[in-house]
């Protein structure tokens, strides 16, 4: 066996521990990093927060829904062991059989509405009727997918497995007792800050990418103008936090998995304190590519034609540094774990021009971004 077979194993232990022991915990891989930390806290009893700048100083990881209520708490689970795939050893896992088990409950409720093809398009000519009339530019509709897994598809492994074969995505694991376990590879940043300055992203429409090459893909006006919808209202969000001087690329074509997006980029050399970070945070969640513009109409039609509870799922997610660093991206392409079932949360956005029925081949492709993984 070789050295990095005797870290995998060990990592799977480390994982597989975790959730024995029922314990918060997150494990990730940024974006081209392809390498997984984890972290938990000894403790197992978790602080929620109402606003992000609350955690300033904290190292550790969150986790705040699409629409954070009562029901909905925005986690934080504290970053007392920290670890890099490499570092775990024996003694590591000697570390975590020392702390508590954990008895409150986790969350596997299996009630779950999944939306049948026909709902779905209600939802979309009734969303349709409303962009027509100009009440709004766009809407995403989201729905739910659900594959029966009776112990088939492993926790770990499913995020193993996506960690690996989608190195540029943001791939994630978190157990949090009260608000479940979510597994995802998601591919947009909401906002990365470090010691070089500040990233973000306007990700809009979709494609498949088939067996063509990426130089060969064409966007309709509906996606252009989709994205462009996007791009200005991050720019507008900058704006207003005083972050004139940025560098735009894009937008281009980018790779997803099995699909393609388009996506403008932008970097800030700037480094604003935790308090800015947070403030712009708050200000660019829900982004468009999940909820719509403008936003108090979206969230509103949102709420009026879809079934489900969205949950985390277009919420946001990621690591804090103590130095206010951040790493946070937008809950997609994910799914949480139920008691017999995966429930995969899909969707699309919706524009005075869309075409039902593709847009519901679309959350099926998108939905396979998992499935192909998983399912192998
Ligand atoms: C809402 C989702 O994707 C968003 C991100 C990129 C492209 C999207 C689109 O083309 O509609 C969505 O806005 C999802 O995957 O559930």
């Amino acid at each position: 066996m070789d050295s990095e077979a005797v870290y995998k194993e060990e990592l799977v232990i480390f994982l597989s521990k975790c959730l024995s022991q029922n314990r918060p915990f997150y494990a990730f891989q940024l974006p081209e990093s392809e390498e997984i930390k984890i972290g938990t806290q000894k403790e197992t009893k978790l602080v929620s927060y109402q606003h992000l700048f609350e955690l300033g100083g904290k190292a550790g990881f969150v986790f705040a829904p699409f629409h954070q209520d009562e029901k909905h708490l925005s986690w934080f689970i504290r970053s007392d062991i920290f670890l890099s795939e490499k570092d775990i050893t024996k003694d590591s896992l000697q570390v975590l059989d020392a702390l508590e088990y954990n008895s409150e409950r986790r969350d596997l409720n299996s009630e779950t509405h999944v939306s049948s093809q026909e709902e779905y398009f209600e939802q979309i000519k009734f969303m349709i009727a409303d962009l027509q009339q100009k009440k709004l530019d766009k809407v995403i509709l989201s729905r739910i997918q659900t594959i029966d897994d009776s112990g088939k598809t492993n926790a770990v492994d499913s995020f193993l497995k996506l960690s690996r074969v989608y190195p540029s995505a943001f791939v994630f694991f978190v157990v949090i007792p009260s608000a479940g376990t979510w597994i995802g590879a998601s591919p947009e940043t909401l906002l990365i800050a470090d010691d070089s300055g500040v990233k973000t992203m306007a990700l809009a429409g979709t494609q498949s990418l088939g067996d063509r090459k990426m130089e060969d893909i064409q966007w309709a006006r509906k996606e252009i103008e989709e994205q462009a919808y996007v791009s200005k209202y991050i720019e507008q969000i900058l704006s207003k936090h005083e972050l004139n001087s940025f560098i735009r690329k894009g937008p281009e074509t980018v790779r997803a998995a099995n699909i393609v997006h388009l996506q403008t980029s932008y970097q800030l050399s700037v480094v604003p304190d935790f308090q800015k970070l947070a403030a712009l945070v708050e200000d660019l969640h829900p982004t468009p590519a999940v909820c719509g513009l403008p936003i108090l109409q979206a969230q509103k039609l949102i709420r009026k034609q879809e079934n489900h509870d969205r949950e985390y799922y277009a919420g946001y997610l990621g690591p804090i540094a103590a130095n206010g660093s951040l790493s946070l991206f937008v809950n997609l392409r994910s799914m949480k774990v139920l008691k017999d079932k995966m429930a995969l949360f899909v969707g699309g956005g919706i524009t005075a021009d869309s075409i039902p029925e593709k847009e519901w081949e679309e959350t099926c492709l998108k939905a396979q971004t998992l499935l192909n993984v998983i399912r192998k």
